[in-house]
C-alpha cells in the first residue's frame, strides 16, 4: 500500500517477514567486515545512533564536517551493497543507475536523529530509498526549508520510504524509537537503511 506524505512514498509493510529477517542477516554480514561507529558532528557531539556503510562511498562525519569517505575508518574498503538491496531499489525506483552508497543506521533504545535534508550527493534527481527493520521510529517530515509545520508518522520493520522528485531536499529526521516493538532484532532496536546516488551521472 503506497501512501504519499508531503512528496515522501511511504510503502507501508512492503516487505514480508521473511524478506525482513534476510535483510538483517545481510546487514550482520556487512556489519562484521564495517563495524558499526557513532561519528562525531562537526561541532564535537557524537551522534547517538551507530552507522556504517556499503557501497563504493560510505557517509562518514568528524569535526571537520560531513563526507562520502572511500573507506571505513579502520581503512578497509566498504563491503559492497547486498544484492537483496540492490533488487529492492530497482523494484522501487526502475532506476538503471544504481546506489553508491547503503547507509546503515541503528538506533539504540535512546537515539535520535535531527531534522536534516540529505544534501551531500552531487545530484539530487535522484532518490533515497529507505528501508526501516526493527523496533518502530517516529519520523517527522517537514519542508524544503528549516522549520514549519511539520507531521510525523511510525515506520515500522518492513516499510519502505522512496524520497525523490520535489521532495528530495524536504527536512526530516526521527524522533524516538519504540524500543521492544518489534521481535526481528534480538536485542531489540532500530534499524534504517538508505541507499543513495553519490557521484554525478557520468
Ligand atoms: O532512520 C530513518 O528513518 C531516516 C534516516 C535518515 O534520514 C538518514 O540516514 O539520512
Ligand atoms: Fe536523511
Amino acid at each position: 500500500m503506497r501512501a504519499t506524505v508531503r512528496g515522501f512514498e511511504i510503502y507501508k509493510g512492503y516487505l514480508d517477514p521473511e524478506v525482513q529477517a534476510a535483510l538483517v542477516e545481510d546487514v550482520r554480514h556487512v556489519a562484521e567486515a564495517a563495524p558499526l561507529f557513532s561519528p562525531e558532528m562537526p561541532y564535537g557531539k557524537r551522534m547517538s545512533i551507530r552507522m556504517t556503510s556499503a557501497g563504493d562511498v560510505g557517509w562518514y562525519a568528524d569535526r571537520s564536517g560531513y563526507r562520502y569517505a572511500p573507506t571505513h575508518p579502520s581503512g578497509a574498503k566498504w563491503p559492497p551493497i547486498p544484492e537483496s538491496v540492490l533488487k529492492m531499489w530497482r523494484d522501487l525506483t526502475g532506476l538503471e543507475r544504481m546506489p553508491d552508497c547503503c547507509l546503515i543506521n541503528y538506533y539504540g533504545e535512546d537515539a535520535r536523529m535531527g531534522m536534516h535534508q540529505d544534501k551531500d550527493e552531487a545530484n539530487f534527481k535522484w532518490p533515497v530509498l529507505s528501508v526501516s527493520l526493527g523496533d518502530a521510529g517516529l519520523f517527522r517530515i517537514g519542508n524544503t526549508t528549516r522549520g514549519g509545520k511539520t507531521e510525523s508518522l511510525w515506520l515500522e520493520s518492513g516499510d519502505v520510504v522512496v524520497m525523490g522528485g520535489d521532495a528530495r531536499l524536504t527536512y526530516h529526521g526521527v524522533d524516538r524509537i519504540r524500543f521492544g516493538s518489534s521481535s526481528l532484532l534480538p536485542k531489540g532496536g532500530r534499524i534504517n537503511l538508505t541507499c543513495r546516488v553519490v557521484h554525478e551521472d557520468l
